[in-house]
């Protein structure tokens, strides 16, 4: 809807009203057309004001609406009679003005902003573009290379960036719709041709070919595969080379390929997905909305290695009183260098000051007595981190909430070692901790529903994507990782090599495949695990034979590589070969070839050929099984946490929605169906066997993903 009134005797004054963002929905659209006409009809009225309700501009077109039968006057024509009018409109920019909303506020022949307003065009993290006339008005107004910019990143600028690109006309700090219609009165009745941004000649660019040649190549490399930013390049160019109306004409056509493509299906799905995560639940009825979170003001971290590190910064740059607790002297001195220098780092880049005083060192766990929460970052050893507990519990006032920070560690057994197990919960971060955006927070059947709920808004404020999973091993990202990389080592044992995994996986469009992934990470790292899981073990040890382990087949490729010293970069050699120790590029290594050939030949292998589309349905296809297995367990309340967890942590390509997402747009009777084909091949991995509740979803009609929580629940009532 849009509300009209009359203000200062001649303004006319038009409000935006769909809470809480104002999308440009059907009837906010009728609104426009009917209160412009009824504006642009009032002999009184000399100038017209748009504004937000609530303090905000406009969020843009209603995604909500996508996909649905879309009524309603259109964007394109509703915006070219504003810019068309014959009285000055000017609009008046609080809180956003993104994307659609932004497209609008061109139309108008002024803008004036509030200084705490953010703009952009952020169509293309949608999978889509800005078919509104973006991609024609935004380079006629600031030029292509700043246009460019702005429209294939879909960045949010400031108010102040937007002055200085040209954007908007005035920035205030105080009323934003006074300002607009004192502007609007000082502009009224002047001449408006040359405010029509559409009728401008795009700003000249030299060679301009090699621009679009330059930037087309950044954007297919930091592409990955997603088609939307091409198409953006492909509109601006139009926009420099095109006379207006062609240019819109090439606008409308690259977005009718996007609306209706998968990928902007996979995007528009994650935009909702990372906001249904915030609204968590768990088996035993907590619940987002009914929770309390317990106020955080002092936070500890225990433990200065490389996470506990960064989980300082993290929640120092969250504006919170941090605790460092290391024991070691040394290594407390060398922390707090390091942290000092993270904050220092990262505040010049944000262009604040650095928490530094935040962060307070102690050498002794006491320390932490006042902490409203402590995150224990110790090493990934169990015996270690129940120590740590034990001391917590001891140390800390009644109702902090002890966090560990482990990457697959029992939760519930180290909360069993305190005196309040229900204020314990796992807090899993992504190394580095200050950069990645993904938070597995872990509840265990005694945590509270108030500490959940801390841990879920503690992350918030640290940035994070924070997704309340269930306590099993491994949790949900590594548990979906072991079948992956299970498969992986396999088809190496079978015929394939690295390089070959690697280019169907980056091809897919992870960043880096399983093999230069795992060099990146270490290859000692999985070592230590296997070994404390009794699986890595010098060959013939426990009388096993080499390739089966706890009755299952078992591919020791990994930890002959780690006996050989290769740990991946750090050592220079790994499944590929680098430069130099801590090298980062990697090239093709004959001697792990021949080292492949050796083993298949010592086992009695025979290589087979394996093509690109094998390796992604093992790889692929049986950690989307493992998927399935965390939704049957409970572990998760939806798909959506899971593919939440997979696109911000695991590197999987949002524009393929993540790994639920992605097999319900292959097919759920395909994916099974590919599943009992690898398992009749290799009955002896049980991860190729297909879970039940994929067939029981295949059985109920493969609804589509947005649907499965509400068959899981029907199909578990029926248990
Ligand atoms: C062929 C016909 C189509 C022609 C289209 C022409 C071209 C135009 C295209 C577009 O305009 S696409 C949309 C572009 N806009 C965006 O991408 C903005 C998306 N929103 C955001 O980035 C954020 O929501 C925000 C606006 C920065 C606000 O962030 P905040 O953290 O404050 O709140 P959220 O939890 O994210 O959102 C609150 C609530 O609002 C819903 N919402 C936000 N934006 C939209 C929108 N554009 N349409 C519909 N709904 C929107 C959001 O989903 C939240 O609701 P719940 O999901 O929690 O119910």
């Amino acid at each position: 809807m849009a509300q009209y009134s009359r203000v200062s005797g001649s303004v006319g004054l038009i409000t935006l009203q769909n809470p809480p963002v104002n999308a440009l929905s059907a009837a906010v659209r009728q609104g426009i057309v009917d209160t412009v006409k009824r504006a642009l009809g009032d002999p009184e009225v000399k100038a017209v004001v748009i504004r937000g309700q609530n303090g905000v501009f406009c969020g843009g077109a209603d995604i909500k609406e996508f996909g649905t039968n879309m009524s309603g006057p259109h964007l394109v024509p509703m915006i070219h009679a504003i810019e068309a009018a014959n009285k000055p409109v000017v609009a008046a920019i609080e809180g956003i003005a993104l994307g659609g909303g932004l497209e609008l506020a061109l139309g108008c022949h002024y803008r004036v902003a509030h200084s705490k307003a953010r703009l952009g065009l952020p169509e293309v993290t949608l999978g889509l573009l800005p078919a509104a006339g973006g991609t024609q008005r935004l380079p006629r107004l600031i030029g292509v290379p700043a246009a460019l910019d702005l429209i294939t990143k879909g960045r949010h600028i400031t108010a102040a960036e937007a002055l200085q690109l040209g954007v908007v006309d005035q920035v205030t700090g105080h009323g934003t719709v006074d300002a607009a219609v004192k502007f609007a009165l000082s502009v009224a009745g002047k001449p408006l041709d040359a405010r029509r941004i559409s009728t401008y000649p795009c700003p000249r660019t030299s060679d301009l070919d090699a621009l679009f040649e330059g930037v087309m190549q950044k954007v297919r490399q930091s592409a990955r595969g997603a088609i939307a930013p091409i198409a953006c390049v492909q509109a601006v160019r139009a926009a420099a080379t095109l006379p207006y109306l062609q240019g819109m004409e090439r606008e409308k056509e690259l977005m009718a390929t996007l609306f209706t493509s998968g990928q902007a299906r996979a995007l528009q799905y994650s935009f909702f997905a990372q906001r249904a995560v915030g609204r968590w639940s768990t088996p035993s009825g907590a619940r987002w909305d009914t929770s309390k979170p317990r106020p955080v003001h002092i936070a500890a971290v225990i433990g200065l290695g490389t996470m506990g590190r960064g989980i300082a910064v993290a929640l120092a740059q969250a504006g919170l009183s941090v605790i460092a607790v290391e024991t070691q002297e040394k290594q407390l001195m060398e922390a707090k260098q390091a942290v000092s220098g993270m904050l220092e780092r990262g505040a010049k880049r944000r262009g604040v000051a650095p928490a530094l005083d935040k962060v307070s060192y102690s050498h002794d766990i006491k320390a932490v007595a006042d902490a409203d929460l402590v995150i224990e970052a110790v090493f990934e050893d169990m015996a270690l981190k129940r120590t740590v507990f034990r001391q917590l519990s001891a140390v800390c006032k009644p109702g902090t909430v002890l966090c560990t920070n482990t990457s697959g560690l029992d939760v519930e057994h180290l909360a069993s070692q305190t005196r309040n197990p229900q204020l314990v919960v796992g807090m899993h971060f992504f190394a580095p901790a200050h950069v990645m955006k993904l938070l597995e927070v872990v509840y265990g059947p005694q945590s509270s529903p108030q500490a959940v709920a801390t841990a879920m808004q503690l992350g918030k404020k640290m940035g994070k994507v924070s997704v309340a999973v269930g306590n099993c091993r491994g949790f949900v990202g590594n548990r979906m990782l072991k079948p992956y990389l299970e498969q992986a080592f396999f088809l190496l044992e079978e015929g394939a090599t690295p390089e070959l995994v690697d280019r169907a996986l980056e091809e897919f469009g992870f960043p880096m495949g399983v093999f230069k992934m795992s060099d990146l990470s270490g290859l000692d790292v999985g070592w230590r695990v296997r070994k404390a899981d009794g699986l890595a073990e010098p060959v013939g040890a426990s009388g096993q034979p080499a390739r089966i382990r706890q009755g299952q087949r078992y591919s020791p490729l990994g930890d002959l590589l780690c006996e050989q010293g290769r740990f991946g970069q750090k050592t220079g050699r790994g499944w590929y070969q680098y430069d130099k120790s801590g090298g980062q590029v990697a090239s093709s290594d004959p001697w792990l070839h021949s080292f492949l050939e050796g083993y298949r030949a010592m086992h009695g292998l025979v290589a087979r050929r394996i093509d690109l589309q094998e390796v992604l349905e093992r790889c692929l296809y049986a950690l989307i099984n493992e998927g399935f297995r965390i939704l049957e367990d409970g572990i998760v309340a939806g798909p959506e946490d899971i593919d939440i967890i997979y696109v911000f942590g695991y590197g999987w390509p949002r524009h393929r929605g993540g790994p639920m997402f992605y097999a319900s747009m292959v097919g759920l009777e395909r994916v099974l169906e590919r599943l009992e084909h690898h398992h009749k091949a290799h009955p002896d991995v049980p991860h190729l066997q297909p879970c039940s509740l994929l067939r029981r979803l295949v059985s109920s009609g493969s609804p589509p993903v947005h649907r499965w929580r509400e068959v899981l629940k029907k199909l578990n009532s029926q248990l």
